[in-house]
């Protein structure tokens, strides 16, 4: 298993080891000891989440849950591939409105750790593309909210994307009230 950092200091990469053989491969895509014996304690799962998009260019985000149904979120991508994208949302940190974006893919099998406080978005990259992703909360209808995906300079690869009613209607990052503080910040 690798544990990378990114451009955004509490995102991490994570990409856990694969065994192949002439069947294909095994791999433990989620192991809580492994990742503490690498340094990395990520809070308890209560969700497990999956969703298939048919078009490649599909847009799903910016999206996030408001405390105190806030989640953390461990993404993959289980067929297909997709640009994932972070955007850190807490009010007060150093790089608050700074995202950063990876390729996640079933051939590279990596996955993106999101913590509360992020935005959260994907643009699927081929056709019939599948996310999974643990949260740490449970799905809150109430507490669910979005962000405009082509607010923050983002560049996704696609002009015309494919997305739901909610996610055209998202206000811009500018026009909205992060709910989430930086830990620490006044
Ligand atoms: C997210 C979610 C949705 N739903 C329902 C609500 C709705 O009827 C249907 C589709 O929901 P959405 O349009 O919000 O699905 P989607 O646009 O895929 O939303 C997801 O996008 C990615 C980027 C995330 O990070 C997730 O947290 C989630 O917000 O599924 C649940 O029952 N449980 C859930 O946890």
């Amino acid at each position: 298993m690798k544990t990378e950092t990114t451009a955004l200091p509490d995102v991490l990469v994570i990409t856990p080891a694969r065994f192949g053989d002439e069947r294909g491969f095994f791999s433990e895509s989620w192991n809580r000891r492994t990742l503490r014996d690498a340094g990395v304690d990520l809070p308890e799962f209560v969700q497990d989440n999956h969703s298939l998009s048919h078009r490649a260019g599909t847009v799903r985000g910016l999206h996030y849950q408001a405390p105190p149904f806030a989640q953390g979120k461990l993404v993959r991508c289980g067929r297909g591939s997709l640009l994932d994208v972070a955007v850190d949302a807490r009010r007060g940190s150093p790089t608050y409105g700074r995202w950063v974006a990876v390729e996640l893919s079933f051939e590279n099998g990596r996955q993106l750790w999101i913590p509360v406080g992020f935005l959260h978005g994907f643009v699927t990259r081929e056709p019939d593309t599948e996310i999974v992703y643990k949260c740490t909360a449970h799905y809150d209808r109430a507490s669910d909210g979005a962000v405009r995906w082509d607010s923050l300079g983002i560049d996704w690869g696609v002009d015309d994307p494919v997305l739901s009613d909610k996610d055209r209607a998202a206000p811009a990052f500018a026009d909205w009230q992060s709910p989430f503080q930086c830990e620490g910040a006044a």
